[in-house]
């Protein structure tokens, strides 16, 4: 148990009723999960308002409740704090709790579009082979050190951060590489954490539903190095337009890195190959099993910020050649008929585009490229006829199909992606609302040679259909489909 008043240390209070001397057990920003003497978080949702929740957290056994509008009713027993914003409160209150675990580590968090769970993963592989203890926050899963734990978000809550980076302390993990995504950051998840550093990959198309605008999504994005203390990196892409912008407001040691501007850390791809490509970076080769200029790009990322946490170049370099792909990205299958399936994360048109450009760029003769896509439905609806276009204009054959259509329905997401379809192309457009059918369809399409993308879903394991999730694996379903082809 602890006291109230010293959770609550460093939140800036509005008013108190009650007495903030006690001991209290948990914290929880849902009252469903709330129980004998926990403190009760209010926090204003998308779909509906925690205030709304309070009187139910108070029977439940809530012994403090933290909000913007105090109650009407005040019961006797029961501490109400009020605060100006609960989700920073939240952020605070969590970090005190769990002892501020994020002081006891080097938290390095990395934003963008588009490369967060690629290079936090790369990173942790990274720094895992050079013998540290390391600490993992993505999209995938959380790592402490070597025990994995499942995760439903790409930045988890804030209680759940906490409780990760305070296991992570007591096992002596040293590094601790999170992905911050723009959401998290817009409902403070990431707030009163202490970060080493933090790094911007790109910005591109996504999450126009929930920031309305492109101007607010950038934002949202800086915030994070906004918040950066003096004594922490900001390490940005700068051949993204945005890379500066990051770094307008922050007080971190600035670095910057590309490809094609001029840079502190600077690469060049020398030789692309299907199974890898060789890179030049400060005059050494790196020769990786990564492929495509957007993994030049995270490489360099990596490569960057080992050397500004401290790792030695020269060993750094040759840990980063042992390097694979990501779980989902990237991820090839080549059968027996020669047949290549790759199966890729790309959910955004950006990076849909940039998988296409590096098949497309891998092609040696005249073997056609069959692309198998969908968008998932309650997210940004503008990015799916953007994603119908790049999929048909850039590949021979498109199939159009459902990923994740959660409540809406598949056929209308599917009819917003084919409206985004050219004149000239809509003869390679195949829609087929079932994922297997379209996977199967692909794979019976597929000649000699012939490359099918499978895009969108990655490592993912589970179509989301009506709040219901159904096993669901590209990588399997399309090695299955062409493995009983045969
Ligand atoms: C749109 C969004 O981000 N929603 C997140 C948000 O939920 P919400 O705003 O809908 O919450 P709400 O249902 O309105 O409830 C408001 C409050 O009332 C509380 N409540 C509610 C009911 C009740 O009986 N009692 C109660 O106390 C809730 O616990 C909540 O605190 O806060 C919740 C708790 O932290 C999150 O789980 C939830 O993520 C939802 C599930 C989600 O799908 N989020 C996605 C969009 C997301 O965050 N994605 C990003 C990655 C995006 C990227 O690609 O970059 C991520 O970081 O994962
Ligand atoms: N640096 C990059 N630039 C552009 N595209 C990239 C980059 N890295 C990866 N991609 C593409 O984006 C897809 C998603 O990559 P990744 O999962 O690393 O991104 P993310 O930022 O974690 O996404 P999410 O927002 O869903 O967490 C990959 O499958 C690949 O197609
Ligand atoms: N982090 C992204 C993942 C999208 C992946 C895609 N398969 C989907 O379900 O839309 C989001 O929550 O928008
Ligand atoms: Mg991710």
């Amino acid at each position: 148990m602890k006291l109230l008043k010293d959770i609550l240390y460093g939140v800036s209070l509005s008013a108190v009723s009650g007495d903030t001397n006690v001991l209290v057990n948990q914290i929880h920003f849902d009252s469903r999960k709330v129980e004998m003497d926990d403190v009760f978080v209010a926090v204003r949702g998308t779909i509906t308002d925690g205030h709304e929740y309070i009187q139910k957290a108070v029977e439940s056994g809530a012994k403090a409740i933290v909000c913007e509008e105090l109650p009407e009713l005040l019961i006797n027993g029961v501490t109400y704090i009020k605060v100006s914003d609960c989700n920073s409160a939240l952020a605070i209150m969590a970090a005190n709790f769990f002892d501020n675990p994020s002081k006891n580590l080097k938290l390095v968090g990395v934003t963008g579009t588009n490369g967060k769970t690629t290079v936090t993963t790369l990173l942790y592989n990274l720094f895992k082979k050079a013998g540290y203890k390391v600490g993992l926050i993505s999209t995938i899963k959380v790592m402490v050190d070597d025990t994995d734990h499942p995760t439903s978000h790409t930045t988890p809550d804030v209680i759940t951060i906490n409780t990760y980076l305070s296991q992570m302390n007591q096992i002596g993990v040293e590094f601790c590489f999170m992905e911050v995504s723009s959401h998290g950051i817009h409902q403070k998840r990431a707030e009163g954490l202490h970060f080493a550093g933090a790094i911007f990959t790109n910005l591109s198309h996504d999450h126009l539903d929930y920031h309305k605008t492109f101007a607010e999504y950038r934002d949202t994005k800086k915030r994070l190095f906004d918040g950066l203390p003096k004594s922490a990196f900001a390490l940005v892409n700068i051949d993204d337009k945005n890379g500066l912008v990051m770094l307008q407001n922050t007080k971190a040691k600035k670095y910057t890195y590309a490809l094609k501007s001029y840079a502190d850390y600077r690469a060049q791809i020398l030789e692309k190959q299907f199974n890898g490509q060789l890179l030049k970076l400060d005059d050494n080769e790196l020769w990786s099993k990564l492929i495509g200029d957007f993994n030049a790009y995270n490489l360099l990322a990596i490569y960057a910020t080992a050397d500004i946490l401290g790792l030695e170049k020269m060993e750094t370099l040759r840990l980063m050649s042992e390097l694979e792909n990501v779980d989902g990205r990237f991820q090839y299958y080549i059968s027996k008929d020669k047949i290549t399936a790759i199966v890729d994360y790309a959910h955004t048109p950006d990076a849909l585009k940039n998988v296409l450009v590096t098949i497309n760029a891998l092609r040696t003769g005249n073997e056609n490229v069959i692309t198998v896509v969908g968008c998932g439905g309650d997210r940004d609806k503008s990015k799916r006829p953007v994603m119908g276009h790049i999929a048909s204009e850039m590949s021979n054959q498109a199939i159009f199909t459902s990923d994740n259509p959660r409540t809406e329905s598949p056929e209308a997401i599917i009819a917003d992606m084919e409206a985004g379809v050219e004149a000239q192309n809509t003869k390679k457009v195949l829609s087929i609302e079932n994922r297997r059918q379209a996977i199967r369809t692909a794979c019976k399409l597929a000649m000699t040679n012939d490359i099918i993308l499978v895009a969108g879903k990655g490592h993912e394991t589970y179509q989301e259909t009506n709040g219901v999730r159904v096993d669901f694996d590209d990588f399997k379903e399309v090695k299955e489909a062409l493995d009983s082809q045969n």
